[in-house]
């Protein structure tokens, strides 16, 4: 019987640039286009994201409550959303860990990528890219999530031949790449 030795993951920090192959990154970067409204009280960062809620579906908001993960973390399986784009926006205080790979083809591990959230940035995940569900840290922690209701499966899950592991030894840019 062949065992798999895990392969770790490298956490990178999460930009707009690096999101860009999954999604959009949600917050209120000096780069986003921005303007002041409200006479001049408010600033508005205008149109973050692409939600796409499929041409039969609507867009819903919840609150998905995430008890913490524990590091290091085994990545053993991805999802991914084939109808609608799925959005995270932390609301707790809290980083956590965005796990993603590109639509199409079922991933390997060799195709995933780890970015570190910092608490002021959400993400949305641009319609069927692989992710793994919620990974929140360090304490019970509050997501507004934007997805889609709709008719239709809208969750295909794939097992990893070989898992992959999200260690912290290294903080950002620790581990081998993948
Ligand atoms: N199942 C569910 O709604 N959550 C996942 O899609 C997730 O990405 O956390
Ligand atoms: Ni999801």
């Amino acid at each position: 019987m062949t065992t798999h030795t895990a392969v770790p993951l490298k956490i990178q920090a999460l930009t707009r640039e690096a999101f860009a192959p999954y999604g959009d990154v949600i917050e209120a970067s000096d780069s986003a286009h921005h303007f002041t409204i409200n006479g001049g009280n408010t600033e508005r960062f205008h149109d973050l994201a692409y939600i796409d809620p499929g041409a039969d579906g609507r867009a819903i908001v919840s609150i998905f409550r995430g008890q913490p993960r524990t590091l290091p973390f085994s990545v053993q399986m991805m999802e991914r959303h084939p109808k609608g784009s799925q959005a995270f926006i932390p609301m707790s205080g809290h980083p956590y860990l965005v796990v993603v790979a590109p639509a199409g083809k079922p991933p390997t591990v060799k195709d995933i990528k780890v970015f570190l959230a910092q608490p002021g940035q959400g993400v949305n995940y641009a319609t069927g890219t692989w992710h793994h569900p919620l990974l929140a840290l360090e304490a019970i922690s509050d997501f507004v999530v934007i997805d889609r209701s709709g008719p239709g499966a809208n969750c295909d899950e794939v097992e990893l031949a070989v898992s992959g592991v999200i260690a912290w030894e290294g903080g950002i840019g620790g581990g081998r790449d993948v």
